[in-house]
């Protein structure tokens, strides 16, 4: 809204309401909460919305063009809980506070936007999820340039982990999903395409402007030039870091001092995972959406929240590079084994240490609370307990755990200056309240002056027994009282009986059913002493807590790098006592790609079923692919998706459910799995089959893994095997990616005699008496039969559909004689392609003319019937 707009809009309002309209104006498109008394008001659209959203009472408060003004409110002692509601709803909130001195202000008291509150921009304990990182993302694309590379910029505001990468159009969507954002903000005239599902911002094209963006930049970090991050070649990313850092800054109050430095991320340390296979390998979310069970689930058995978080982002970034793998592994196994001539046996130390690290608060966000300084009393007296603790874990660490290089360097990184916990000690009370507004936050003894006002605040029983016996006596009322209570200060209580012995000097200050209450001018005078004592105890209190966070800021980052390193200790501590508990052993890692694994398992579904079969898994130059067939329920889906986890386990530095396992370098897990429609996104289940089978043949290399589920089954028999043929063909012969392919198509099962690197592998299962039996377990060669009837005759079909399935069956079968006839898949050289070619025509040829009634059709209907006939098949080719 411009100016003149802005004037029009606001004039004919009450003062207030041109007040509201012109902080409405600076908060732009988000909900403004209007301070006023003890509730936030919205109104307009903001009190349609938020009614809506929040289910409150829709209200009205004066008119505006003779319409009534819609208003809706929070009381602010719930603020925090529809704050929680609307930003889980992925809404913006900007909060405004009464900052005027009501009782002298003329007209509506002065008001300001003190904070705005964004899905990305989150630092609040109560807003929060604890194991959950909710980054703010921004993306610019340049709009000149050759080949134009997107610069991503985010920041996890709450640990202030601040970073950066630039990539290209293909690589966009699986860079959101890898960072996750709660939010992401671009410029107002960029289209971004995404499927993101969460809150998205704007900002104004400028903020995006490469000057601008590398000057704030360089005056936020205090540096000359962003080289010093590495980030000098990338513009794109620049770019939105500047607009990322000005839009937050617009969101804080507080300097963003925790914020201190960018590293630059690049893509290429991970092993790329596309969002599909994010989501078909069930890493932190099922298929269906649930947060368990999940890899993570599984996994979570760290003791911090910062564990948690860090656990999660582990399992979303692969490594590439065995070194940094291997350093993890190594760590995991130290903490296993224990120190060989160690005090307590692998099994205590690995407990003693989950005693001491369930000791420590979230220290990463506590960090970043002192920096914003919003952090509460009772967050800095656990952190004082917590760093009270840090020697105590050092030893268990060092006396109990084997050596491991990497722990070395963690238990340094624990090291913390002490004067941050003696001072902490010193200013702290031990269990001060929860708000510094309460008072009684810093210790006795801490600061003389504080000591001296509360003495004279709370200290005054002697006197008001001395003033009691004193007016018992002056008045001659034996059972005359000196009370106080919070309301009404402190009163004399005179029973109704007694009222006409009271002195002159006394003034009513209550009256009750059967008493009176008093104030002398002496009364009066000690009243006003101590509660002045108590006023200025309690700013004094709120200043010595500033001066507190005032010392505290040169511990942010030592705190943060601390908080780090237990994070990590963490996430050791659970893979270890996964790896324990489950018979999980480390993988070696190679060089070269190969996966090899013995007796593998699947470490979820292990878990949820009484008996699991293990199962090998043997893929390197020489078995590029796994042809696998077997009844439908036979396994073949547990046994893919088990494959690709142990190769997700082991390059986060994991061990792996299974009984030994070699695992080189993968540089993407590709899955096409499952058929859920993208109706949402306007896709028919056979187009994301073809759209995701497609970004596989685009990207795959010789170092990817790549899983294939039934590819083809979307469509028509005869499309779908030929597009399995040619997809599984050009995988073997194009990409020469390691692939799983589960197929019910058997004609495929030849594809070993024209390609020796891909082999056949089947799930078992035997006929007994009672029904088809699967054995669940991985046997080289194909599978001689589906037993699809009988596994639909297992889930109950009636007798008759399954006797008529088995007579269709027959004539099938029957009619195949005619097709392996024609020799569909025999050859790969082009005159046999020919000749399967001119097969598959025929047949589909067949089809089409088979399903024409032309005893039924219009002239009009055969005309148009030929037509297509003749543009399917009548074409050159
Ligand atoms: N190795 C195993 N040991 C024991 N049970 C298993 C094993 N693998 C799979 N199962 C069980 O078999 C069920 C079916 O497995 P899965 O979905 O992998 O079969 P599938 O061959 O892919 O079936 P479909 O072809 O119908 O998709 C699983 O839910 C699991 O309970």
């Amino acid at each position: 809204m411009s100016a003149e707009t802005s004037k029009s809009a606001t004039s004919g309002h009450t003062p207030m309401m041109q007040q509201y309209l012109r902080l409405k104006l600076e908060a732009g498109s988000v909900l403004l909460f209007y301070r006023m008394g003890d509730f936030y008001e919205m109104f307009y659209d903001d009190a349609e919305q938020a009614a809506r959203l929040l289910n409150l009472t829709l209200t009205k408060r004066g008119t505006s063009n003779g319409q009534p003004i819609p208003m809706a409110g929070v009381p602010v002692h719930a603020m925090e809980t529809y704050l929680a509601r609307l930003v889980a709803m992925g809404e913006s909130v900007a909060i405004c506070e009464q900052i005027g001195d009501p009782a002298t202000s003329k007209g509506p008291v002065e008001r300001k936007i003190v904070r705005i509150v964004t899905p990305g921009t989150l630092t609040d304990e109560t807003l929060l999820p604890s194991k959950l990182d909710r980054p703010l993302l921004s993306v610019f694309l340049p709009p000149k340039g050759k080949a134009p590379k997107y610069g991503l910029a985010w920041l996890n505001l709450a640990s202030g982990q601040f970073r950066v990468t630039q990539c290209d159009k293909e690589a966009l969507e699986s860079e959101i999903h890898r960072i996750a954002p709660a939010e992401i903000v671009h410029a107002d005239s960029f289209a971004l395409e995404t499927k993101f599902a969460g809150s998205i911002s704007h900002t104004a094209d400028w903020h995006y402007d490469l000057n601008d963006a590398n000057t704030l930049l360089c005056q936020h970090f205090q540096i000359d030039s962003l080289g010093s991050f590495g980030m000098t070649d990338m513009p794109a990313a620049i770019c939105a870091a500047g607009a990322l850092l000005r839009y937050v800054e617009r969101t804080q109050t507080q300097s963003l001092s925790h914020v201190q430095h960018i590293m630059v991320d690049h893509a290429l340390d991970y092993l790329v995972l596309d969002p599909v296979t994010r989501k078909n390998l069930e890493i932190t979310e099922t298929i269906s959406g649930e947060s368990r069970p999940t890899l993570f689930s599984l996994l979570d058995h760290c003791e911090t929240p910062m564990g948690s978080r860090k656990l999660r982002h582990w399992l979303h970034h692969p490594l590439r590079a065995n070194s940094q793998i291997e350093a993890r592994q190594t760590a995991v196994a130290a903490m296993l084994t224990g120190r060989p001539d160690g005090p307590v046996h692998p099994h205590i130390a690995l407990d003693n240490l989950r005693t001491e690290l369930n000791a420590f608060p979230d220290l990463e966000r506590i960090a970043t609370r002192i920096a914003l300084r919003s952090v509460r009393p009772r967050e800095l007296a656990s952190l004082r307990d917590a760093l009270a603790r840090l020697p105590q874990l050092q030893s268990v660490l060092r006396n109990q755990h084997a050596n491991a290089e990497r722990l070395d360097v963690l238990n340094d990184e624990l090291t913390l200056d002490t004067h941050l916990h003696s001072s902490l000690q010193a200013a702290v009370a031990a269990e001060p309240a929860a708000m510094i507004r309460d008072g009684g936050v810093i210790a006795a003894g801490f600061d003389a002056e504080l000591d001296e006002l509360r003495t004279l605040a709370s200290d005054n029983g002697a006197f008001l027994v001395e003033l009691e016996a004193r007016e018992r006596e002056r008045s001659g009322i034996a059972n005359l009282r000196v009370e106080f209570n919070r309301v009404h200060g402190f009163f004399i209580e005179v029973s109704k009986g007694q009222v006409d012995k009271v002195p002159d000097d006394y003034r009513r200050r209550q009256t009750l059913k059967n008493v009176e209450r008093y104030i002398t001018p002496e009364l009066k005078g000690f009243e006003d002493k101590v509660l002045s004592a108590r006023d200025r105890a309690l700013s004094r209190e709120k200043w010595l807590y500033e001066q507190l966070l005032d010392t505290m800021q040169d511990w942010v980052q030592p705190l943060q790098r601390c908080a780090q390193a237990i994070a990590e200790l963490d996430v050791y501590l659970a893979l270890a006592s996964h790896a324990r508990d489950n018979e999980w052993v480390a993988p070696q890692l190679a060089e070269h790609p190969v996966i090899d694994i013995e007796a593998g398992r699947h470490p979820v579904v292990e878990h949820t079923i009484e008996q699991f079969t293990p199962n090998s898994c043997l893929m390197n130059h020489d078995r590029r692919m796994l042809l696998i067939t077997g009844p439908n329920m036979g396994g073949k889906s547990t046994y893919m998706r088990q494959t690709a986890l142990i190769v997700l386990l082991a390059r986060m530095g994991s061990f792996v459910p299974a009984a030994a396992a070699t695992i080189g370098v993968i540089d993407r897990i590709f899955t096409r799995i499952g058929a859920a429609d993208d109706l949402a996104g306007g896709q028919s289940t056979f187009m994301m089959e073809m759209t995701e089978a497609a970004t596989i043949l685009a990207a795959s290399t010789p170092n990817s893994l790549v899983l294939m589920d039934e590819i083809g089954r979307g469509t028509s028999t005869y499309d779908g095997l030929s597009l399995a043929w040619a997809i599984a063909c050009r995988l073997l012969d194009h990409n020469h990616a390691l692939t799983l392919f589960a197929t019910h198509y058997f004609e495929i099962t030849r594809l070993p005699d024209l390609n020796p690197s891909a082999i056949n592998v089947h799930l078992a299962a035997t006929e007994a008496a009672s029904g088809i039996v699967f054995l669940h377990e991985v046997q080289e060669g194909p599978a001689s039969r589906s037993y699809g009837i009988q596994v639909a005759q297992r889930a109950g079909l009636p007798v008759a559909v399954i006797r008529q399935a088995k007579k269709e069956l027959d004539r099938l079968e029957s009619q195949a004689g005619d097709i392996s006839q024609l020799n569909l898949f025999t050859a790969t050289h082009e005159a046999d392609d020919q000749q399967s070619d001119n097969a598959l025509e025929l047949t589909a040829f067949r089809d089409a003319l088979q399903e024409l009634d032309p005893d039924n059709m219009s002239p009009r209907e055969a005309l148009d019937a030929l037509y297509k006939l003749h543009n399917r098949f009548g074409g050159e080719s």
